[in-house]
């Protein structure tokens, strides 16, 4: 079975390190001209995958705005998953789940089982319980080829005071976090399956990501005002295994499929010139 991040190295290399956010905002889908009812999401959703499935890397719903409809909602999360993973792309759900490790079980079973109809390639992850409590999750996700982001990071100005405060061995806890997926990713070729999240927004920190050998995917490029040449300032010599990540920014050029895949494209090769890399 190839692993999550051999999986993720193979579909970058073939269409280019992005992430699309799939975020069906209500201002969105006034925008659209949709109504902000469960139709008004499925058409959302269903043009967005329509349009980009076929062409970009990783596609991240954000479970949020599914959920929001209730069981409805989700049934429409399950069909586009179902879809995304039909045209190619690899499907992150953005859930930032976390819990003590027995709970973190049940979620890791919802998300990571090949059998729960809300299977996807990998999902965010939240460390606040400490990051061993998560390790239902790393092991359910290496043993079916699956991969988990975890917060470390994160672009929001409100996450520096707790990810930046230090412990005990003056290491700040988003160090700490680092240094643990690190671990976990030791020795993989040519990518490890357990990624980090780090906002494009934080500036220059100070943190060594350079051991983390796998993925880490930087939202907050666009609407939350960072660029991509920001990358290189936050991600420096880690900047191969960087997964540039766009959300309003792009569905915002919908609901023309045409505009969506342009608004894609320009976002991509903006990425690339720092970056570098194929296609
Ligand atoms: O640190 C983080 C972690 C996750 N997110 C999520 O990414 C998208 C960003 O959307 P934009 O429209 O591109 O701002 C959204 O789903 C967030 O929940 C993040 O922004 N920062």
């Amino acid at each position: 079975m190839e692993s999550f991040g051999a999986r993720l190295h193979r579909t970058v290399t073939e269409r280019g390190p992005l992430c699309v956010g799939i975020d069906p905002h209500p201002g969105l889908l006034a925008r659209w001209g949709l109504d902000d009812d469960v139709d008004g999401l499925e058409r959302f959703a269903r043009t967005v995958v329509e349009a980009l499935g076929d062409q970009v890397a990783v596609i991240k719903p954000q479970s949020a705005f599914f959920e929001r409809y209730g069981s409805r909602g989700v049934a429409v999360l399950e069909s586009i998953i179902r879809q995304l993973r039909d045209q190619g792309a690899l499907v992150l759900l953005d859930v930032k789940r976390g819990d003590i490790g027995s709970t973190v079980r049940a979620y890791a079973s919802a998300y990571l089982d090949p059998s729960s109809s809300l299977y996807v390639d990998a999902v965010t992850a939240s460390p606040y319980l400490g990051v061993g409590s998560l390790a239902p999750m790393f092991e359910l996700a290496a043993e079916h080829g699956g991969g988990v982001f975890v917060l470390a990071l994160t672009s929001n100005p409100e996450g520096a005071a707790v990810q930046r405060a230090h412990g005990a061995d003056g290491r700040t806890v988003a160090q700490t976090v680092i240094d643990e997926i690190a671990q976990l990713n030791a020795g993989a070729d040519p990518l490890g399956s357990m990624g980090l999240v780090v906002g494009a927004t934080i500036g220059e920190t100070g943190h060594d990501l350079s051991a983390v050998n796998g993925p880490l995917l930087a939202p907050g490029l666009g609407a939350q005002g960072a660029t991509a040449a920001d990358l290189r300032v936050v991600f420096g010599s880690s900047l191969p295994s960087v997964l540039p990540s766009y959300s309003r920014e792009i569905l915002s050029a919908g609901p023309d499929p045409q505009a969506l895949r342009a608004a894609a494209h320009r976002a991509a090769g903006e990425c690339r010139a720092v970056l570098g890399g194929s296609s």
